[in-house]
């Protein structure tokens, strides 16, 4: 099902997404009844790497929990609300985060700052007393500040590993991938895209050129391919016309990270994925945390790839990058240190 960035894979149904030598983890997502929780809940089930799934909500998770684990794969699934969060994450290696508030159309990701920030810090003290050995994917927006804010609460709590703490970018290339093969008339599954920086408008930024498939694209039709992997969020938001944003979407790409993850922190070689972490690349200009391809391994990071040669028009992308991003990220590290 997952057409990845660097690794071989082939199709979930045909396999249960992919195997690895020790497939044994217990993967809990929170934020589990909401509209990106629900079918991520789905696909993580039918994911045979995950051998137990603990559903998180403020409401709604035990009847999640119900529902899929009715589909007959091997793993136990439980579901836990209210005050149950001890509950669900005692044991999890695997935390996703989904929970928080959407966009509606006219409003920016930042916009979510004022309600999200609070609910990312409070989970994050959670995880940081019942699971702060867990790998943690970081999904809910703004995903720019939101990673510093959960990396900020685990440094005071003592229990900050810069390997295993996630900002989950993979939407962008998946819609990269898609965009380009549509224009390229190519399978998606053929065409891999780089995409580095934030997740959010100008900090997105793909880089075409190192691809066979992105190296013909110029001009008008090169800026448009730019601004619709920079801005694809902004279509479903306007599609969706107030009820939300990208969520199947966001499900699937969400999936794909954490059997990536799984297939590395089990052994298994190569496995690489683009994502937002804590990263030396343009820390000397103010920029802590950066998505680039990422080597995952037993550990969680295992090596951070470098941008490689851009073009001009890739180094004004990144020019107008970096700026925005330093603020993000500024903005999330005060939040939580101001307090
Ligand atoms: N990283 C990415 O590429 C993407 C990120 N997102 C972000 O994901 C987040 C979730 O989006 P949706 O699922 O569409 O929203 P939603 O509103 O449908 O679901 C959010 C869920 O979080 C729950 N929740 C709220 N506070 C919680 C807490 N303290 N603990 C546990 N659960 C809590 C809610 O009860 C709700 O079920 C948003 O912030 C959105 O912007 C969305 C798409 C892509
Ligand atoms: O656009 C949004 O608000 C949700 C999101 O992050 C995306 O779809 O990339």
């Amino acid at each position: 099902m997952f057409s990845r960035q660097v690794t071989k894979n082939t199709s979930v149904l045909a396999r249960g997404f992919a195997s690895s030598a020790r497939a044994n983890r217990k993967v809990a997502v929170l934020g589990a009844a909401g509209g990106i929780g629900q079918p991520l809940s789905l696909l993580l089930k039918s994911d045979s790497l995950v051998t137990g799934l603990s559903l998180y909500d403020i409401r709604g998770a035990p009847g999640v929990a119900a529902d899929v684990s009715h589909v007959n794969t091997n793993s136990e699934v439980k579901g836990y609300e209210k005050d149950d969060l001890k509950d669900a994450l005692t044991g999890a290696e695997v935390i996703i985060i989904p929970a928080g508030v959407p966009r509606k159309p006219g409003m920016t990701r930042d916009d979510l700052f004022n309600t999200n920030a609070s609910i990312v810090r409070d989970l994050a003290e959670a995880v940081a007393e019942y699971a702060p050995k867990a790998s943690i994917g970081i999904i809910s927006n703004p995903v720019n500040s939101t990673v510093p804010i959960f990396a900020e609460v685990l440094k005071k709590k003592g229990v900050f590993d810069e390997k295993k703490l996630f900002g989950i970018t993979t939407l962008d290339v998946v819609r990269a991938s898609r965009f380009l093969g549509e224009i390229k008339k190519a399978d998606p599954k053929d065409v891999k895209v780089t995409v580095v920086g934030g997740h959010s408008g100008v900090t997105i930024v793909p880089l075409l050129s190192q691809t066979a498939h992105g190296k013909g694209v110029d001009g008008e039709t090169y800026k448009a391919l730019v601004n619709r992997i920079q801005f694809g969020g902004d279509e479903v938001v306007k599609a969706k016309a107030g009820t939300g944003s990208a969520t199947l979407s966001m499900a699937y790409a969400g999936a794909r990270f954490t059997n990536s993850l799984i297939r590395a922190l089990n052994g298994e070689t190569g496995v690489v994925e683009p994502t937002f972490v804590k990263s030396p690349l343009y820390e000397s200009e103010g920029v802590e945390y950066f998505a680039s391809n990422v080597e995952l391994g037993t550990e969680g990071v295992k090596k951070i790839n470098p941008v490689g040669e851009l073009t001009a028009e890739e180094q004004e992308l990144l020019k107008a990058c970096l700026p925005d991003l330093a603020k993000n990220i500024k903005k999330g590290v005060e939040f939580v240190n101001s307090a």
